[in-house]
């Protein structure tokens, strides 16, 4: 569904992927982990087309992205949450959910029907100011303005930052559904590791802004050594 082969990338002269590869399938969930600043959101930056690759190629159901512009990758089915300022503030969840159909055609009302069948608990505060929502429902919000454009893929920058735990169990289980039932392959940035690592089917870890390790997910939170180094204080508990 995506792939990106040897991905170089930073901002001006200075360099954070150097050679970064990574495969998305229909329907996985796929985390990306490693320390801080080793370039997890520049990855997702460059996936999404808000910074240009220096070299390496992006590939979407087969079709070279690399250069395009993100209202072309939107089209074609690439949906990116960033990790801040994921919502419209002053706007209500109604509006928030119209604005993630302005580059893609469609109609609002049956998109919007579908959304609500995937993230049932919009309705709740559907005309509720976005800002004035909990971080876990504004998480919910940012996930739905973001199927509004029925995404093939999507990219989540740490979903659960801010969030307790409760919260964050369910933002996981709304991005389980959306990829095993609606067929969504999830690359997933997350410093909640353990927890993300759960509900995937497959880790890459970064490190110094290359690949370093990947596998299943099951196999890295089985490894001990990665347990100690990437997984912190849940290692004893894995
Ligand atoms: N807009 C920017 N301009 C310049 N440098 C940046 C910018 N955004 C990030 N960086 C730098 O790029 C490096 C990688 O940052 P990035 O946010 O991709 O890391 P990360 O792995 O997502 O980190 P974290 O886990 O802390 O969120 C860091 O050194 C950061 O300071």
């Amino acid at each position: 569904m995506l792939t990106a082969e040897s991905l170089v990338a930073g901002y001006g002269e200075m360099q954070i992927l150097h050679g970064v590869s990574l495969e998305l399938a229909a329907g996985e969930i796929v985390t990306i982990i490693g320390p801080n600043g080793c370039g997890k959101s520049t990855l997702l930056k460059t996936l999404a087309g808000l910074l240009r690759p220096k070299a390496g190629t992006i590939k979407l159901k087969g079709i070279d992205i690399t250069l395009a512009p993100t209202r072309d990758r939107l089209r074609s089915g690439l949906g990116y949450v960033p990790q801040v300022r994921n919502v419209f503030a002053t706007m209500s969840v109604e509006e928030n959910l119209r604005m993630g159909l302005f580059a893609v055609p469609g109609s609002v009302k049956e998109r919007q029907a579908v959304v609500r069948e995937i993230l049932p608990n919009l309705a709740d505060y559907w005309t509720a100011t976005a800002g004035k929502l909990s971080g876990g429902q504004q998480q919910v919000v940012a996930l739905g303005r973001a199927l509004m454009a029925g995404p093939s893929v999507l990219l989540l920058d740490e979903p659960s930052a801010g969030l307790s735990p409760k919260a964050t169990d369910e933002v996981f289980q709304h991005i389980r559904e959306i990829s095993h039932r609606q067929g969504v392959g999830v690359l997933l940035v997350e410093q909640n590791a353990h927890k993300a690592l759960e509900i995937s089917d497959r880790c890459y870890i970064l490190a110094e802004g290359k690949n370093q390790i990947d596998g299943s997910a099951e196999s890295i939170m089985n490894n001990p050594v990665v347990g100690k180094i990437y997984l912190g204080a849940h290692a004893e508990a894995v």
